[in-house]
């Protein structure tokens, strides 16, 4: 099965846990695409009344055209669930995600949430993280000596670039270094680590977030529930 129907599948059984009256999460990437069409046309067809706040621009665009209510984060009470993609998923539940240079926003999302879901097709799960290169957001003033450090620590660092060749920002005009690391034993001590080092502002190391993921696959949809 093509790698977007597993996605498309996925997608739409996690908007199934969308209830009437909910403040709700949405993502940003391909999986969350289908996610907020299939919100969107329960919403239509059942009358839901449903606000949304978004972690990107484009899922926050996508989510208006099709008549989701989208707020400000600031303004929003507590949310009540988050559904986003990831990149990676071990076997722990720990994630890694920012592939689409959205994780700072994914991250206040996500922890604002009483309840986080992930939707993925089969091929993020993994034993252990790091085939993904880890995303950093780096400030732009200082990056190149955050790149030295990260290079003298042994993270083989990479600016993230555009197809044109030019550094790639982030919704708050910030760089993305992607760490090439190898497996990630320890993931907690890597993020630890990475939350102190000033000028990365976040790191794509969603550690002990995920209540639930819903994995296309080409037997069905599984959903997995993690231990928290
Ligand atoms: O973290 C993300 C964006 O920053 C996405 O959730 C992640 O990259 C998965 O994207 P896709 O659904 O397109 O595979």
């Amino acid at each position: 099965m093509d790698i977007n129907q597993l996605k498309k599948a996925a997608a739409d059984e996690a908007a199934k846990f969308v209830e009437d009256g909910m403040m709700l999460g949405l993502g940003t990437g391909s999986t969350v695409f289908y996610l907020v069409e299939a919100v969107a046309k329960r919403v239509r067809e059942e009358n839901l009344h449903i606000t949304t706040v978004s972690t990107s621009s484009r899922t926050a665009k996508q989510a208006s055209d099709l008549g989701i209510k989208v707020i400000d984060i600031n303004d929003a009470p507590p949310l009540d669930l988050t559904i986003d993609g990831a990149d990676e998923i071990d076997e722990h539940f720990q994630g890694i995600k920012g592939g689409g240079a959205a994780h700072l926003l994914e991250k206040i999302v996500a922890i604002n949430s009483k309840r986080n879901i992930w939707i993925v097709d089969q091929s993020k799960m993994v034993k252990t993280l790091g085939a993904f290169p880890l995303p950093l957001e780096v400030i732009p003033f200082g990056s190149e000596k955050v790149y030295q450090r990260l290079t003298a620590e042994n993270l083989h660092p990479e600016f993230r670039l555009t197809e044109d060749g030019q550094r790639v920002r982030t919704h708050n005009k910030n760089f993305v270094i992607d760490l090439h690391v190898g497996t990630i034993e320890h993931p907690h001590i890597l993020a630890d680590w990475l939350d102190h080092q000033t000028g990365i502002v976040e790191h794509g190391l969603f550690l002990d977030l995920v209540n639930q993921v819903v994995i296309g696959k080409e037997s069905g949809v599984e959903i997995i529930n993690a231990p928290r």
